[in-house]
């Protein structure tokens, strides 16, 4: 399965215009962390490396198909003396599957303060997990490049517990010295279980799931080849949508990042999972409740 090197390894193929995948895959639909994180190394691409990403903003329009080629659209919006923001359009075969609007700052001096790290278990301290919490799932082969420890007894799938779970998470292997790499690298971890927060106070049910939109803010320098601990909760879900929000901590306690999606979430219809005319589901099946106590 594609490692981070390569999912990030993009061809410029015109002005403006980056091309990633196709990528093995297990998965029928793109991984939406995945497409997000290679618009956001396009945009980098048109960019001096002395501005750095600093949030983004993006729609999941389409399902993509990770065992075809994605072309990433970059415009220029505004290149400022501060900051730079572009606006990158993924299309495959003609069809937008994605579009996010990325802003780029150089740092300023300013004032400095943050909320406090959560009272958690160290990493060293929690098994490894297989499991997707909230999902109820095994990881899938995509995500065995990450080490993911969850906060043991969050456990879910029971009326009235809470919507919150929380995963020291890190990238398995050495990345580079690039903060354009690990800004990706962070975009891509930051969809991963994070709609798994809003299934935990419900029992386990087939539902269409999907990451409908997603924000992302860089609040301080990081390394995602290093623990993080990714804090997720789900202050709402209603009308088939649930509202999740994210941060993202060091081992000292920074607030490295901050993340908001709204994700599909509705009951499921019984459909096949492939379209005999090449539509992708997006079902997803009744969680097995994990034990992680
Ligand atoms: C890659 C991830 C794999 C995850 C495997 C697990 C991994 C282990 C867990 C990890 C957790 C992962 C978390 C993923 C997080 C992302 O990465 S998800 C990937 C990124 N996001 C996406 O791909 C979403 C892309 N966007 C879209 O697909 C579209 O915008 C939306 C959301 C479907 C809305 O489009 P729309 O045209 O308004 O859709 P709509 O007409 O309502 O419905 C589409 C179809 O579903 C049918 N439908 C409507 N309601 C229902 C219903 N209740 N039940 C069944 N069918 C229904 C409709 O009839 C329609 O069928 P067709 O007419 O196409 O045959």
């Amino acid at each position: 399965m594609a490692g981070l090197p390569e999912i990030l390894a993009l061809d410029e193929i015109g002005p403006d215009l980056f091309r990633s995948g196709p990528i093995t895959s297990e998965w029928a639909r793109t991984f939406g962390g995945q497409i997000a994180a290679q618009s956001l190394m396009s945009a980098a691409r048109t960019l001096d490396r002395s501005y750095v990403a600093h949030s983004l903003h993006g729609y999941f329009l389409r399902p993509g198909r990770p065992h075809e080629p994605t072309d990433h659209l970059v415009e220029r919006l505004r290149d400022g003396g501060s900051f730079c923001t572009r606006r990158v359009t993924a299309v495959q075969a003609g069809e937008a599957i994605f579009t996010v609007t990325a802003s780029f700052h150089r740092g300023d001096e300013g004032f400095s303060h943050q909320v406090d790290m959560p009272v958690v278990p160290a990493p060293d301290d929690i098994p490894e997990s297989d499991r997707i919490n909230g999902w109820g799932m095994p990881r899938p082969a995509e995500w065995r490049h990450w080490e993911m420890r969850w906060v043991p007894g969050e456990i879910g799938h029971v009326p009235g517990a809470p919507a919150r779970q929380r995963v020291w998470i890190r990238y398995g292997h050495p990345l580079p010295d690039d903060g354009a790499v690990h800004a990706c690298a962070l975009t891509y971890l930051s969809d991963m279980a994070l709609l798994g927060s809003a299934r935990l106070p419900h029992p386990p049910t087939a539902v269409q799931g999907a990451s409908l939109d997603h924000s992302l803010w860089f609040l301080r320098p990081f390394r995602v080849d290093e623990w993080l601990l990714y804090d997720q909760v789900s202050p709402s879900a209603e009308h088939g949508r649930a509202l999740t929000r994210g941060r993202l901590f060091d081992t000292g306690g920074r607030l490295v990042a901050a993340v908001a999606q709204e994700g599909l979430m509705r009951f499921d219809r019984p459909r096949p999972t492939e379209d005999g005319d090449g539509k992708v589901s997006l079902s997803l099946p009744a969680p097995a409740v994990p034990d992680l106590r």
